[in-house]
């Protein structure tokens, strides 16, 4: 879709995980791959948000644009790697996904960017009574909200959806598995995947 980029969030320090989650695989394919193919079936640019000690490894696995948190608001989260990209782009609208829903599929990607809606200032996935904030797409106009919040080192996503007029995407609008927002922190909660 024109107007809106892709971003793949994988700046964090995986810790519980052990190892980086980005490069873990499930069926042989890389977790960050599996964010990139489903936002590749609704966008045309993608970047690909990290920290310094993993963009060389990116770089060696993908021939997408990879970039890192801004630098004074590194460590501070998703958050962070949004208002990173905010800036780096031009586009109306930025649909995020984690690097660790491996289970996730295009097809959401593509019924969810049918929710894209001046309207709003997000528009998030909610399924079964579960936000996802790091599921859904941030209209440009947040981008103050958000370097606001970094600035107070409120680095919480609650708090940028509690200050923006969302829609919430459920069930309701369109159904999909459960399994394809659940995101891995350990590196042994499901047998199929590989660390
Ligand atoms: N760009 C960016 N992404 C982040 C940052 N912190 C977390 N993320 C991403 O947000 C998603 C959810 O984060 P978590 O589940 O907490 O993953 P994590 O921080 O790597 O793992 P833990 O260290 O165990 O908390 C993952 O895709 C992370 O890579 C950050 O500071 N910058
Ligand atoms: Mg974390």
């Amino acid at each position: 879709m024109k107007g809106m980029t892709g971003v793949v969030l994988a700046g964090g320090q995986s810790r519980r995980f052990g190892s980086p989650k980005a490069f873990a695989k499930l069926n042989g394919t890389y977790f960050f791959e599996i964010a990139v193919e489903a936002l590749r079936a609704v966008v045309e640019d993608i970047y690909i948000v990290s920290h310094p000690s993993l963009v060389d490894c990116f770089r060696q696995h993908t021939a997408e644009k990879v970039i890192m948190d801004e630098e004074r608001y590194r460590g501070q989260g998703p958050l962070a790697g949004i208002y990173t990209v905010m800036k780096e782009s031009r586009t109306e609208w930025i649909f995020v996904l984690p690097c660790d829903m491996p289970y996730m599929r295009p097809e959401v990607a593509v019924k969810l960017a049918q929710y894209a809606n001046e309207k709003f200032d997000a528009v998030i996935c909610a399924h079964f009574g579960r936000i996802q904030p790091l599921v859904g797409m941030y209209h440009r106009r947040t981008f103050a909200q958000i370097e606001k919040l970094l600035q107070a080192k409120d680095n919480r996503m609650k708090s940028l959806l509690d200050r923006c007029h969302v829609r919430y995407v459920t069930e309701q609008d369109f159904w999909e598995d459960e399994i394809v927002f659940r995101n891995v922190n350990m590196p042994n909660e499901y047998g199929d995947i590989v660390t």
